[in-house]
């Protein structure tokens, strides 16, 4: 067994539900075949385990991993895009390199960077888009099982309007579905998601074979962007003649409490309300709603209509791997709502950060938080000796101050070490 010495935060309590940051100094937490056993004062923990290692964690803040609901894996070099709106940069920076990914040497390379990327940025659980290539998506979960983190991801399906060699056929996509998830679900850490690109690339034959694989594979995910883009939306329901974005899913029977929906930055009430009697969550990409200009997110009237959120780093078109940058993104654009937004306190960052994406997928009695009975999940943010990070973490009035600073400021080169059930992480 093993004790970790830290200062420790994290949010068990949803602070959208009047939860409050727990902060612990000088904490001790007691880990045992990769789960927390004990958590209370250093003093009194290593009193009761006077013959145990002792990892010493002091200076800086020792978090629970960070959960990306969002996040694409064969994107990593399309990140920096910038000044396009979504379909034009589909077309011209994300679609061109997602193709490149049909030749496997190129996606297993990007595999490794992927996974380091998310590793580096203190992220140990993820919902990724996969690829549209069956080989590529193999590729990934061989590379998350080599790595350890914990990945839910699947084959990216399309059967119309993108660029032919990324489109595919009902049938194909079910049997090739099928396959990866007989291959990879429940298999490590790894599990299976559903994954049609958006309605906009799927008719509704696709979208039925999505759901009848759904139904196939116990304890899938369903993942998917919804609401977005103006034009997106528009085109949407032209294409399938309905009012909502929400119905080309509802009515497939793919929105429900497995289901995780990126962007919703133009939701009707309608849509929010099913969304809620569904108990599907939203992923909020701050980053990528500012980059592609889509939009501000509504997060009031999701809260108001009790849709969980969590949050996404959506790269490529989100601008890189930290849930550090996305928290403060998310931050900005309530503010520039002005009294349309939520006032984000670091509590609810860090929530949206950790706790809110493990409900999301389903892992909160697993990971999220840093308490009693969790997997030991967990980053040491350690800034650089002298850094702005580290002068304003010494001089942090209290905990909520300690936090503001380190999503303020902190970035992935502040993220020191990263464990998944105990084991550190290497990027
Ligand atoms: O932000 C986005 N990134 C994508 O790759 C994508 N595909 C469909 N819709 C999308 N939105
Ligand atoms: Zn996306």
């Amino acid at each position: 067994m093993t004790i970790y010495r830290g200062t420790v935060l994290d949010t068990p309590d949803d602070p959208f539900a009047g939860g409050a940051l727990r902060a612990d100094a000088d904490a001790g937490l007691l880990v045992r075949d990769g789960t927390i056993a004990e958590r209370g004062p250093f003093a009194a923990v290593r009193a009761a385990q006077p013959d145990d290692d002792v990892v010493d964690l002091r200076g800086g803040l020792l978090l629970p991993g960070f959960v990306d609901t969002h996040v694409h894996f064969p994107q990593v070099r399309a990140i920096g895009g910038l000044g396009l709106p979504l379909l034009d940069w589909l077309e011209r920076c994300a679609l061109p390199e997602e193709a490149r990914l049909a030749d496997p040497t190129y996606a297993s390379t990007v595999a490794r960077e992927f996974l380091s990327g998310l590793v580096q940025a203190g992220t140990t659980t993820a919902l990724v888009f996969g690829s549209h290539f069956a080989a590529a998506v193999d590729l990934l979960f061989t590379e998350a099982q080599r790595v350890g983190l914990r990945v839910t991801s699947g084959l990216v399906v399309s059967d119309r309007l993108l660029r032919d060699e990324l489109l595919t056929t009902p049938e194909r996509a079910y049997d090739e579905g099928l396959a990866l998830a007989e291959r990879w679900h429940g298999v490590g850490r790894n599990r299976y998601a559903v994954t049609p690109r958006f309605s906009l690339s799927c008719g509704n034959d696709l979208l039925d074979s999505c759901r009848s694989l759904l139904g196939e594979v116990e304890g899938a995910y369903f993942t998917s962007h919804i609401n977005e883009n103006d034009r997106e939306i528009a085109t949407v329901a032209e294409l399938f003649g309905v009012d909502t974005y929400l119905e080309t899913y509802d009515s497939h029977g793919l929105v429900g409490p497995r289901s995780v929906l990126a962007h919703d930055v133009h939701p009707t009430d309608a849509e929010l309300k099913v969304m809620a009697e569904r108990g599907a969550s939203v992923a909020h990409c701050p980053t990528s709603n500012a980059s592609l200009g889509s939009g501000l997110f509504p997060l009031d009237r999701h809260l108001a209509y009790d849709v969980h959120v969590a949050l996404g780093s959506d790269v490529g078109g989100g601008t890189g791997f930290s849930l550090l940058k996305e928290g403060l993104q998310a931050y900005f654009m309530q503010r520039l709502l002005g009294e349309r937004g939520y006032p984000l306190a670091p509590v609810h960052l860090l929530h949206l950060a950790t706790s809110a994406g493990a409900r999301a997928l389903g892992l909160s009695s697993e990971v999220g938080d840093l308490g009693v009975g969790k997997r030991f999940d967990a980053q040491w943010l350690r800034p650089r000796s002298g850094s702005t990070l580290d002068v304003a973490l010494r001089h942090a009035a209290d905990p909520e101050d300690a936090l503001a600073k380190a999503f303020t400021l902190g970035t992935t080169g502040d993220v020191d070490t990263v464990w998944i059930d105990g084991e550190v992480v290497a990027p």
